[in-house]
């Protein structure tokens, strides 16, 4: 659906402004990498174990491998057996093998005593403690972990430490990942320079730029940085028609002033809105479209704004372009320290911190204050005609420091 600039539109709710910028996206080509390098991304199909773990019931303690029905010994000491050197034989009545953990169990054993309750003298082992109290004791069974065949990381879960270890221990050395996603960003705005420049006069340092890339920076994208656009219609028309990537990310120039530029210069440049203006706040006029092989995402100029809405919209969409199966946001709940009043029809998300294991609002909630949001921890959901809560309340934070 298109829609035009009118600002009478009906503005449309978080969820099915994320629907629809997720409509927008076309799936990227799947490639495999090496192990080290998936970190990060999303697997692209089932991550399948090609081995059993253990492959061998193992010794989870060092001492000696025993015949239960032996105890209490005394034991002959026939043989060692360490992790990757098994003991060849076969553990007859009244013998043992030293073990040590991660060692396979020896044929005939069948269960470890430690070696705090045994003593040795030349190749005779005794018990000096209480031993083992059960048959199979101090053993890892034969694929207690997982078995061959078991799926280890599901089609459209993250690549964490830990996911990228069982995959290691599973026989894999290559993974199935989508390719890193190309994302474009460029701010617009007259006033705008770039940042670490002295300045004087009506000049603003940039830092929506800095501040995506950061927020982008555990993602799998490559940032393609197009720096600053000045409030030109031609210049912005001729930017947007040069971009080449996934996906194009710009911040300003999305609200209803004579300068604000991006939605006609979107559509000059061959490309097309889907959405402008939701019920969020702060990030109202956020805006969708697609543009050459680009899903666009026009993020609000105001600092807070473009916090927000990436946080909402920019990072969900890179995670489900990049095949996460659950790409939203982790909401957690927290308790309130303060009443708060009813909202109105915009989801809010107000700027927070914690204190005492309570969440309190952090000051003004102006859209364009960095310093508060700089010092805030969590953002303070508030649902869209929620009712007024009070201290004590459970109430919906993200944590985002
Ligand atoms: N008459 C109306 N005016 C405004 C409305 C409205 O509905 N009617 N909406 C307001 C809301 S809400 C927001 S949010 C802002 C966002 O507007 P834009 O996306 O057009 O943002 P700009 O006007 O370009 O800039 C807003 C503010 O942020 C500063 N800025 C912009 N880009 C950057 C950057 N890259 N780094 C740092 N700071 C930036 C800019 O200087 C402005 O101060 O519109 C309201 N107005
Ligand atoms: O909704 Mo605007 O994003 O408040 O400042």
């Amino acid at each position: 659906m298109m829609m035009r600039s009118g600002t009478a539109s009906p503005l449309l709710p978080v969820t099915e402004a994320r629907a629809r910028l997720f409509a927008l996206a076309v799936p990227v080509a799947a490639e495999t990498l090496p192990l080290r390098d998936a970190a990060g991304r999303w697997a692209a199909a089932d991550i399948v174990a090609l081995r059993t773990q253990p492959s061998a019931d193992l010794s989870a303690m060092d001492g000696y491998a025993i015949r239960f029905a032996d105890l209490p010994g005394p034991l002959t000491l026939i043989g060692e057996s360490a992790a990757g050197r098994p003991f060849p034989g076969t553990v007859g009545a009244g013998e043992t093998v030293r073990i040590f953990t991660g060692a396979a169990m020896p044929a005939g054993a069948d269960t470890v005593l430690v070696q705090e309750e045994a003593a040795r003298e030349g190749d005779r082992v005794t018990l000096t403690g209480e031993g083992p109290r059960t048959l199979g004791r101090n053993i890892r069974r034969k694929g207690l972990d997982f078995s061959h065949g078991d799926t280890l990381v599901a089609k459209g879960e993250r690549l964490t430490p830990a996911r990228i270890a069982v995959a290691a221990t599973g026989g894999l050395g290559a993974l199935p990942v989508n390719r890193r996603l190309r994302v474009a960003i460029v701010a617009t705005g007259d006033e705008l320079v770039a940042p670490g420049i002295a300045l004087g006069g009506d000049s603003l340092p940039e830092s929506n730029g800095a501040m995506l890339a950061a927020m982008l920076a555990d993602l799998p994208v490559e940032i393609l940085d197009l720096g600053i656009l000045p409030d030109r219609f031609d210049v912005t028309v001729a930017a947007f028609r040069r971009v080449d990537a996934d996906i194009l990310v710009t911040t300003g120039g999305a609200s209803v002033g004579d300068h604000d530029l991006v939605r006609p210069a979107l559509e000059a440049a061959g490309g097309s809105l889907d959405f402008w203006r939701i019920a969020l706040r702060p990030g109202k006029p956020m805006m969708a479209g697609r543009l050459n092989q680009a899903v666009v995402l026009g993020l609000p100029g105001n600092p807070v704004s473009a916090f927000v809405t990436a946080t909402l919209f920019l990072r969900p969409l890179i995670a489900a372009m990049s095949g996460a199966l659950d790409p939203l946001p982790r909401f957690a709940t927290a308790i309130l320290g303060q009443d708060l009043p009813a909202n109105d029809h915009r989801e809010d998300y107000l700027r927070a911190e914690t204190r005492d294991g309570l969440v309190f609002v952090a000051g003004l909630q102006d859209s364009s204050m960095l310093l508060t949001l700089a010092r805030a921890d969590c953002l303070i959901v508030r649902p869209a005609n929620a009712p007024a809560i009070m201290a004590g309340d459970p109430v919906e934070i993200l944590v985002i420091a």
